[in-house]
């Protein structure tokens, strides 16, 4: 499958096909129906004309960009998803801009924001949590191969495809690392300790997130929920995690949760071993696709 960015750089010569994102325009493009709106621009069902492609194109005001200065983090956003390629990681094919805007190409996923349907259900089954599970141990195991730490891995980021397969959809804290880093930044509930304490962090981090995430597919909301932000942060650095009576989790399940919910950041459950737990082996669907 090709989108017109592949098939132009065919066309053309190998040092045009280098600056192939730069040449698209909107005309290139029919718009369709509005599929959301973010804090900095909206998001359109577009179609690829050439191609027939479709796509999903968000477009971005450059001053609300400007104003909120995250033109470095979307160039970044930008660098780093265009060049992943993985069935659980929503691809960027590419960008373009004019006076006003920035466009970003992007895979369409026809089955929306995963959060909705976590809205919808309240919690997700062992079978549907662990089969998202398992796709996001997957494609994170493929980020950290390339050097990639998300850092943001939560519900709101999360899209779903047509055929019911979880993709990665936001880059925006990604960081492309040889290093261990020391920045902050992420959303609360699913901050790992060690970037509480803002000391130094590395893939791990997305291994707790995954363990947050894993929580939140089962029972509804994230582990260290508090009202106050201090409460919030306090029981992340204590590792105060509680499992509810109801809804009813196995214990394999928790075991998981709790072998990737572990403070030092060298003692959580590696992705690959994640992949081998008892928990997933016997819920998921390899196929990676939830069938209800
Ligand atoms: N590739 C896509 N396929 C299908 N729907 C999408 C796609 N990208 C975005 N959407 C829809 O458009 C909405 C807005 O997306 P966008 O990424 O701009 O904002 P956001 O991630 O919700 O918020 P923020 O601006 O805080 O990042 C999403 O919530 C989703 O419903």
């Amino acid at each position: 499958m090709a989108i017109a960015t592949e098939i132009h750089q065919e066309e053309k010569s190998p040092s045009k096909a280098c600056n192939a994102e730069k040449r698209w325009t909107l005309s290139d493009f029919d718009i369709g129906k509005p599929l959301g709106r973010g804090k900095f621009g909206h998001v359109y069902l577009a179609r690829e004309k050439r191609s027939n492609h479709v796509v999903a194109l968000k477009v971005l005001f450059k001053t609300q960009l400007k104003q909120s200065q995250v033109e470095h983090q979307l160039r970044r956003e930008v660098e780093i998803q265009s060049h992943l390629r993985h069935p659980n990681i929503l691809r960027l094919y590419g960008y373009f801009y004019d006076q006003s805007r920035v466009y970003l190409i992007l895979e369409y996923a026809a089955k929306g924001e995963l959060y909705k349907e976590l809205q919808k259900c309240k919690y997700f089954n062992e079978r549907r949590a662990a089969t998202y599970i398992a796709s996001l141990a997957r494609a994170l195991l493929y980020l950290h191969s390339k050097h990639v730490i998300h850092r943001d891995i939560k519900p709101e980021n999360l899209l779903v495809g047509l055929q019911g397969e979880v993709k990665i959809a936001d880059f925006g804290w990604s960081v492309h690392t040889f290093n261990r880093r020391r920045t902050m930044c992420g959303t609360l509930d699913y901050l790992p300790p060690e970037m509480v304490e803002s000391s130094e962090h590395d893939a791990n981090v997305d291994i707790w997130s995954l363990g947050v995430l894993c929580y939140e597919f089962l029972y509804g909301v994230p582990p260290f929920e508090a009202k106050e932000h201090s409460d919030t942060y306090r029981r992340i650095l204590k590792v105060d995690l509680r499992f509810p009576l109801k809804p009813v989790v196995s214990s394999t399940a928790k075991d998981l949760i709790s072998q990737m919910l572990v403070k030092d950041a060298s003692q959580r459950l590696p992705l690959v071993k994640v992949l081998e737990h008892p928990w997933i082996v016997q819920n998921a669907d390899p196929s990676g696709i939830y069938r209800s």
